[in-house]
């Protein structure tokens, strides 16, 4: 069966809607209503949403959370609040907002509270910063640590890694962190190259503690500690954040230096937990708890906000009409911040691994297409890379535009000029250039260069204006993403938790190893990756 929500009234709507707004220009509606930006952006939680050039009407956005009502997205919070198993396909409840959580009200999993755990970790996690900090915690030589290691992929990478970054300005100055991630040994040797195990400590990040690339990366660091410390240094020198406590002491790590999640914790949504510490770090314990501040601001809002001043909703929404209304394939994030340099990267697995699936809640395809490709880098740079395909290439491309009121790194003359690339790179996409515009750029003397220097426009964006980036908005920023993620698949009719997609070439990667190394038989393979293998043995 297809997505049920496509065989509603509220959807019929919406495509006749799309149809009769076929033809209009955004230029357009700028020009015919000059209320456009107040009637068509939120302002909430000390954010401001400007979608008012998306390709929308006051009249989508009512069809639109029509839509929403139809999908009963409250009643999917509600299970996922109550800890029901949403994510059906692994039996498991969804209750990161838990490592969050702000009141003394409990939230219960299988009938038991799971607080006084996230506080009892919590609380492990400041007495470690603490001690690090402090220089209280030694090496195996007795000296301070200056470097930290983190060694994890997908979620136990990707967000510290991306909030590291984003909260630079907030760095701590005397430890510096790493993050080691691909299966490449040039990751881990260009990290370690410089390093002194003397003052390096790891951090083993695994949910299943099993991943391939942590294990063999966590591995090889230790070699590279016990050559010039000796195992006896491993207790002093590794830590582990995971949900298998038992493979963590097995590796040799000493549970005493273990930080503990659940299985409640999603990877992708997991940045909130003691995976968390390589940034809790990097930053102090108490920035990231503004971060935890931040974010459960954000699941209030989301919660408790109505649809039409909803802003996890307003996004969720749009994505939706510009992917199975207006065809839009891909989305690019393109913040005007060096410091969310990585937004795009890890909102690629937030969203992509969440939603990029076409098999609905009931087993059977949903029918319409879902999550759109994500990419993207920060602006300025992109200008001077691939804006010129979003402009002329023909392409409906929405964009996320994400800007900071102030700089966090304040260089006189910075800050104004990146604002104003930031707003006229969404005010070109939206009004383009036309012939007869073009034509008058280049007058007389060169009327054949006209044509190249015609825009479309009509380029569909939504700008975001954070305060500035810190850990409390940062918080709010990566929230408020994991809520459009959470609602599109309850629109999507998609189960957004699990991530089998990624488990086949795992599979395969396991057979070939053995062929590879030369231990078993190139028979039943397929002539390329027969040949591939070939061609590398020595
Ligand atoms: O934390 P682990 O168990 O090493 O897994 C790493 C990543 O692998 C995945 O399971 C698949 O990419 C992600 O969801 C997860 O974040």
């Amino acid at each position: 069966m297809t997505n049920p929500l496509t065989q509603t009234a509220a959807w019929a709507a919406l495509t006749e809607h799309a149809a009769a707004m076929r033809g209009s220009h955004l230029r357009d509606l700028f020009a015919s209503d000059p209320r456009r930006f107040a009637s068509l952006s939120l302002e909430a939680e000390g954010l401001l949403l400007d979608y008012s050039k998306q390709r929308v009407t006051t009249e989508t956005l009512r069809l639109l959370r029509e839509l929403w009502r139809a999908a009963d997205v409250a009643g999917w919070q509600a299970r996922l609040a109550a800890g029901e198993a949403i994510n059906h396909t692994e039996q498991r409840a969804v209750l990161h907002h838990a490592l969050r959580h702000q009141h003394c009200t409990p939230v219960l999993f299988e009938g038991r509270d799971v607080m006084p755990d996230v506080h009892r970790v919590l609380a492990h996690m400041k007495s470690f910063c603490d001690a690090i900090h402090g220089r209280h915690w030694r090496g195996a030589t007795g000296e301070p640590i200056s470097d930290i290691v983190n060694i994890g992929i997908g979620g136990s990478d990707l967000g510290p890694r991306m909030a590291t970054q984003a909260l630079a300005a907030h760095r701590h100055r005397d430890v510096r962190v790493h993050y080691v991630a691909n299966l490449d040994g040039a990751d881990l040797a260009t990290t370690l190259d410089g390093l002194q195990p003397r003052t390096t400590l790891f951090v083993v990040a695994s949910k299943t503690f099993t991943t391939q690339e942590t294990m063999q990366n966590a591995h090889s660091a230790r070699a590279w500690l016990t050559a010039s410390l000796g195992e006896a240094a491993v207790e002093r020198h590794f830590v582990a954040v995971s949900t298998n406590l038992e493979a963590v002491a097995a590796f040799g790590i000493d549970p005493v230096n273990a930080f503990e999640f659940w299985d409640w914790v999603g990877g992708r949504f997991s940045l909130w937990s003691a995976i968390g510490l390589p940034l809790a770090l990097a930053v102090g314990f108490a920035n990231f708890t503004r971060l935890l501040e931040g974010a459960a601001a954000m699941d209030r809002h989301f919660r408790e906000a109505p649809v039409d001043e909803n802003l996890p909703a307003t996004l969720a929404l749009l994505e939706l009409w510009n992917t199975n209304f207006l065809g839009a394939e891909s989305r690019a994030v393109l913040p005007y911040s060096q410091s969310l340099g990585l937004l795009s990267r890890y909102l690629q697995q937030l969203e992509m691994e969440s939603n990029g699936k076409q098999v609905g809640r009931d087993g059977t395809p949903v029918g319409h297409a879902t999550c759109p490709v994500v990419w993207g880098e920060p602006g300025t740079n992109g200008q001077h890379a691939f804006y010129q395909l979003i402009h002329q290439g023909g392409r409906l491309i929405p964009c996320d535009f994400i800007a900071a009121r102030r700089a966090d790194f304040a260089l006189p003359g910075h800050h104004e000029k990146l604002l104003a690339n930031c707003f006229a790179q969404s005010e070109a996409l939206m009004r383009g250039k036309t012939p007869v515009e073009a034509q008058a750029e280049v007058g007389a003397a060169q009327p054949a260069l006209a044509p190249y220097k015609v825009f479309p426009g009509n380029q569909p964006s939504t700008t975001l204006l954070l305060p500035a980036i810190e850990p409390y908005t940062l918080g709010q920023l990566v929230a408020l993403y994991e809520h459009k993620t959470f609602a599109l698949g309850a629109l999507w009719n998609l189960n957004s938790f699990d991530q089998w997609g990624v488990e086949y070439g795992k599979q395969l990667a396991s057979r070939l190893l053995p062929i590879i190394e030369g231990k078993a038989p190139t028979t039943g393979l397929d002539s390329s990756t027969a040949g591939l293998i070939a061609a590398c043995k020595p």
